[in-house]
């Protein structure tokens, strides 16, 4: 089963991961995230860093997409691991709908198409909701900013994540992730125990 964490920068999904890596130990699920790929996660990371082309941002996360899935999530599934995935295609289709505005005549067409017939789709999806304020307050504590991380910006990412999730309600788990982190985390292990049975 794959289960992926999305939400804006800021939501509390590395928070998250990181709480779930002791909850959730007597799954053994495989613990892995996007972008970070083997061999290819540095170089988006400096593409993100260097505020790239948008264009080649969009296809090195796919690259990324693509090494994540052959190296890592493909082979643990067919060995019937339980993959928890910080970070997996619903960042694409929320964060490139936006930065590829302008860049492209139609991102979702095209993300839709590059994603098609070989990506996996996630069985389960945590999806953290947060005020943008909010967010933006957590996020203004650290000492590098990405380019992703400004109000606007996000609150169309938001707006995308939340579209998808109307569209695939059966797959989607909303989270108010304007609570503190130990009940978030109890809520989310709860929905995951309850979809691994
Ligand atoms: N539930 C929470 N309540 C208050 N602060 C939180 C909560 N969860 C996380 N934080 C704090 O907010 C900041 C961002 O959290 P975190 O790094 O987990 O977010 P993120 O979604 O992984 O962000 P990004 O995607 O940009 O890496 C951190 O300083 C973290 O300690
Ligand atoms: C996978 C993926 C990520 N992003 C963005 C989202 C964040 O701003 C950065 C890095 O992610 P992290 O969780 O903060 O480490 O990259 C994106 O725009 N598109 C993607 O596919």
């Amino acid at each position: 089963m794959l289960i992926t964490l999305e939400g804006i920068d800021g939501s509390g999904k590395s928070t998250l991961y990181e709480g779930l890596k002791n909850r959730l130990a007597d799954l053994n699920p495989l613990f892995t995230r996007e972008p970070g790929s083997p061999y290819l996660g540095d170089a988006v990371r400096r593409a993100i860093a260097a505020d790239s082309d948008p264009m080649v941002e969009a296809a090195l996360f796919v690259a990324d997409h693509a090494v994540h899935l052959a190296d890592v999530v493909r082979p643990a599934l067919t060995k019937g691991r339980l993959v928890i995935s910080d970070r997996y295609s619903d960042s694409r289709f929320a964060y490139q709908e936006v930065s590829l505005a302008g860049a492209h005549p139609d991102p979702h067409g095209w993300l839709e198409a590059v994603h098609a017939g070989w990506s996996i789709r996630p069985d389960l999806t945590i999806l953290l909701v947060l005020p943008i304020p909010v967010a933006m307050s957590r996020l203004a504590g650290r000492s590098e900013q990405e380019h992703f991380e400004r109000q606007e910006f996000l609150e169309h990412v938001q707006k995308n994540y939340l579209a998808r999730a109307v569209h695939d309600p059966g797959r989607f788990v909303l989270v108010d992730a304007d609570r503190d982190a130990e009940t978030i985390l109890d809520f989310v292990e709860k929905s995951i125990r309850a979809a691994v049975q």
